[in-house]
């Protein structure tokens, strides 16, 4: 009997996916198979489920065993996929069997690599981000070619409950991995800069903390569900000669617009190098 879903990579993305779906019970656990580089990464995320899963190194043989699940989510680092190209290449396939769905969560490996490696599957590229493990998640898709009906279904089935999905054109993916994958480590960089600044002007650490992650969740969902543009928030926020607009001029002479700007289309070019 296959397991549903083979992971190759069962690293820090591959187990915040995971995570909430076995505590749904989308998945349960002897279910899955994953294959991972060293065995102690396993548990980051997962915790007590990495117990119940079957786990197998990636150089261990009954690895094969990953490649006949009829979803299997690649997960390994861009600069991996050379082994894993490796690995598959020395794969015997069975003639005539369906092609299992391969989803790809690699930053950059466009669709036409995925496919010159993996002929015998059909691909999709998917970019979630890292709050899927609360739920919260974005997810971006892009489908291969021959990709059926009933696979896209189990592809949505897997994010739709912890991400809100997007079908995207490819050549938009790097863009939105670089906004909204890298995105919760700018948001946390901004999360511990602030808190920082609230310790400088006073307050207690953790209070500090506390404080700076619901201003910036505050803030998000009155965007979010006002529709309101940022430049009308920071206008009804900075009062004339006020606390706000001081700040704002500091933030502007330090140039965090084009330090933010240059962040995004950095990481976007970034994206493209690895896919290479
Ligand atoms: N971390 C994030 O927020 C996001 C990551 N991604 C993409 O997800 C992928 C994984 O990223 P992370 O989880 O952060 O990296 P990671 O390093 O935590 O996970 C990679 C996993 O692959 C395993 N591995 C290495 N070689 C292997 C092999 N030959 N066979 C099987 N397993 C092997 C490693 O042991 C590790 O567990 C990357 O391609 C990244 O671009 C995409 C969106 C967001
Ligand atoms: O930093 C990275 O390369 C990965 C891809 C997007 C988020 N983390």
């Amino acid at each position: 009997m296959p397991f549903s879903i083979g992971i190759i990579g069962l690293g820090r993305m591959a187990q915040a996916i995971l995570t909430p779906l076995l505590e749904r019970g989308d998945f349960k656990p002897d279910e899955v198979l994953g294959v991972v580089g060293q065995r102690s990464s396993v548990k980051k995320v997962l915790g007590e489920f990495s117990q119940d899963l079957s786990i197998v190194s990636s150089d261990n043989p009954v690895s094969l065993e990953v490649w006949n699940s009829p979803i299997q989510l690649l997960a390994v680092k861009p600069q991996q996929l050379n082994d894993i190209k490796e690995q598959v290449s020395q794969l015997e396939i069975v003639p005539d069997r369906p092609k299992p769905v391969l989803i790809s969560i690699l930053a950059g490996v466009n669709l036409k690599r995925l496919q010159s490696i993996f002929p015998a599957h059909n691909c999709v590229r998917a970019v979630p981000n890292i709050p899927v493990i609360v739920r919260s998640g974005l997810t971006g898709l892009s489908w291969g070619a021959g990709v059926t009906t009933d696979q896209r279904l189990s592809v949505e089935a897997i994010f739709k409950p912890i991400s809100e999905v997007l079908e995207l054109p490819e050549k938009q993916l790097d863009a939105f991995l670089a906004l909204t994958s890298s995105g919760p480590a700018y948001v946390a960089v901004i999360a511990e800069a602030l808190a920082d600044g609230a310790v400088a002007a006073g307050l207690p650490r953790s209070l500090a903390n506390d404080l700076s992650n619901m201003t910036l969740a505050g803030s998000a969902k009155l965007l979010k569900e006002s529709n309101l543009h940022p430049g009308e928030l920071k206008d009804m926020v900075a009062s004339p000669a006020g606390t706000t607009i001081t700040a704002l001029r500091h933030l502007e002479m330090a140039g965090i617009r084009s330090a933010l700007i240059e962040a995004v289309v950095l990481a976007a070019e970034r994206s493209r190098e690895l896919g290479c």
